[in-house]
């Protein structure tokens, strides 16, 4: 069961790399009940990731998603974008456990997945893990709250 409320939609966004993985988990996420804001790339042809990754990471940073999914090959890319923005929390997930402790550690509202390093089935349950998964708060919660420079 999701620990993100269903009232908001996720947003997700990707580049050309990760493009495949989008449409997957994009399809994945409303057959469990979300709905889903899709800030694109619209398909496999090359793009630079900051043009999605940002209007992506606006949403959430605005209050207005759940919670982000960005894909990119690597993730870095779109995971450095996405901490620029005041209020978001973006983590690499390259392993379910990652997956979990970027919930339970960080807070992160927003899941970063390489699409060139994991298996598509491993992405989708990691997305899962994510929602599933509650910020444990206690210790984490004062060093979640130094991390904004603001
Ligand atoms: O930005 C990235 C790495 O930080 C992503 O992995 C991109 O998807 C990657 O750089 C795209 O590479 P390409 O050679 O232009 O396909």
């Amino acid at each position: 069961m999701s620990t993100f409320s269903k009232s908001l939609p996720v947003a997700i966004g990707c580049d050309h790399a990760g493009y495949e993985y989008k449409e997957a988990i994009k399809a994945h996420l409303q057959k469990l009940g979300w709905q889903v804001k899709d800030f694109g790339t619209d398909g496999p042809g090359s793009v630079d990731y900051p043009d999605f990754a940002h209007p992506t990471s606006s949403f959430v940073e605005s209050g207005e998603a759940a919670f982000g999914v960005l894909i990119c090959g690597s993730a870095n890319g779109v995971a450095i974008t996405a901490n620029k923005h005041q209020g978001v929390r973006a983590g690499l997930c390259w392993d379910n456990e990652v997956a979990k402790l970027v919930r339970m550690h960080n807070n992160a509202n927003i899941i970063c997945l390489p699409a060139r390093f994991v298996a598509l089935p491993y992405a989708l349950q990691m997305v899962d893990t994510f929602m599933e998964t509650a910020f444990e708060g206690g210790r984490h919660a004062n060093r979640v709250g130094k991390i904004s420079c603001s």
